[in-house]
């Protein structure tokens, strides 16, 4: 039937880089000369595609009357962000077809373990639920596995979600700029105690201890905002707390209809034939690995969050989960600890105990 993924076929549209890009200039920028300037270079020396050098500008390209090398945009794209080569493995997910269990957890072979055989029947849905409408896995992609779960959370839990967010610590698209993407939304860094809803579910459903979860961040896009092409892997010189991201969990807290934009986009994964996007309905999630398990970054799992156009606000929660513990660093004083009893009688309160 339909694609309610709702896929879309806007490669780099709305991409910006630095710290005066906003939306709509963004937008209006033409495909002409563009100096990379010296801040967007990452001042490491590796030669993997998470780092770049000052020979990974090559000694044959144009320089401006600073000497400073000119591209193109789609140069610098490429650059940043290199296209896969043909041998890398992709596998989409076989048009129409419902994966079981068993074929969803073949995929998950590199990556963190969720045993979702503990929660998850046959067919991918939940055994054990308090929800209205059934919570059902859904397999996006094989390789790199990209995972979708319908309805973890109802209405009412997603507005609870989001009220977390007026105590959070609210960071402005402002503090991202200087970055190889850009971002335009506004973020608000949760205490673990304020969205123990979250962290029962993602703990008993997925498997996942308090103690690698990153802070969760509520995330607000506006019409006209965006989050350009990125990885979510942690940069080498940044791994000491909790070394990797071994999974991003996104949750939607809002619908969004796929003409008003705000798809959680990947640019080397396909579904249906067209680039992998999901489309945010409330209460569902979306899950996929920025590294494999061993803690190796996957470059496939490039993405972005599509510029909205329309008049609705997109709101997500989500969160990393780390390969090691990770020690929160806002707002001031979170910690796992000071959720840890809230979290227990949330898992009750669920029915998800496993003396019930
Ligand atoms: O908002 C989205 O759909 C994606 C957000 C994202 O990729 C991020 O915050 O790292
Ligand atoms: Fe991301």
């Amino acid at each position: 039937g339909e694609n309610r993924y709702g896929s879309k076929t806007s490669f780099f549209g709305g991409f910006g880089f630095g710290e005066s890009s906003t939306p709509s200039k963004s937008r209006k920028k033409k495909k002409k000369g563009k100096r990379l300037t010296n801040e967007l270079i990452p001042n490491k020396d590796t030669n993997d595609v998470f780092s770049m050098t000052q020979e990974a500008l090559g000694p044959e390209k144009k320089v401006d009357k600073w000497g400073l090398p000119i591209q193109t945009e789609d140069e610098i794209i490429e650059e940043l962000f290199p296209s896969m080569s043909k041998e890398t493995e992709m596998i989409p997910v076989v048009s129409g077809k419902e994966y079981t269990l068993p074929e969803i957890q073949d995929c998950l072979g590199n990556q963190i373990d969720l045993n979702l055989g503990r929660f998850f029947d046959e067919n991918g849905a939940a055994t054990q639920s308090n929800a209205a409408k059934p919570i059902q896995l859904k397999l996006l992609h094989q390789s790199p596995p990209v995972l979708a779960i319908d309805n973890l959370f109802s209405d009412t839990e997603c507005e609870e979600l989001r009220n977390a967010s007026l105590v959070g610590h609210e960071v402005s698209s402002a503090t991202f700029t200087g970055s190889l993407s850009t971002r335009t939304s506004t973020s608000w860094f949760c205490n673990y105690a304020d969205v123990p809803l979250l962290l029962a579910k993602v703990n008993q459903y997925l498997n996942i201890p308090l103690e690698l979860m990153e802070e969760p961040q509520i995330v607000r896009y506006q019409k006209g905002e965006e989050f350009s092409w990125h990885y979510d892997a942690v940069p080498e010189n940044a791994l000491e707390n909790g070394g990797q991201r071994l999974a991003t969990l996104l949750v939607y807290l809002t619908d969004i209809a796929s003409e008003d934009g705000g798809g959680t986009m990947f640019r080397d994964l396909k579904y249906d034939s067209e680039p992998l996007s999901m489309q945010p309905k409330v209460g569902s999630a979306l899950l996929f690995f920025p590294a494999k398990s061993d803690g190796t970054p996957d470059a496939r799992t490039l993405h972005r969050s599509e510029v909205m156009t329309g008049d609705e606000e997109k709101w997500i929660i989500q969160m990393w989960i780390h390969e090691r513990e990770y020690k929160a660093v806002l707002p001031i004083g979170n910690s796992h600890e000071l959720a840890g009893d809230g979290v227990r009688k949330t898992i009750v309160k669920l029915g998800l105990a496993d003396d019930q």
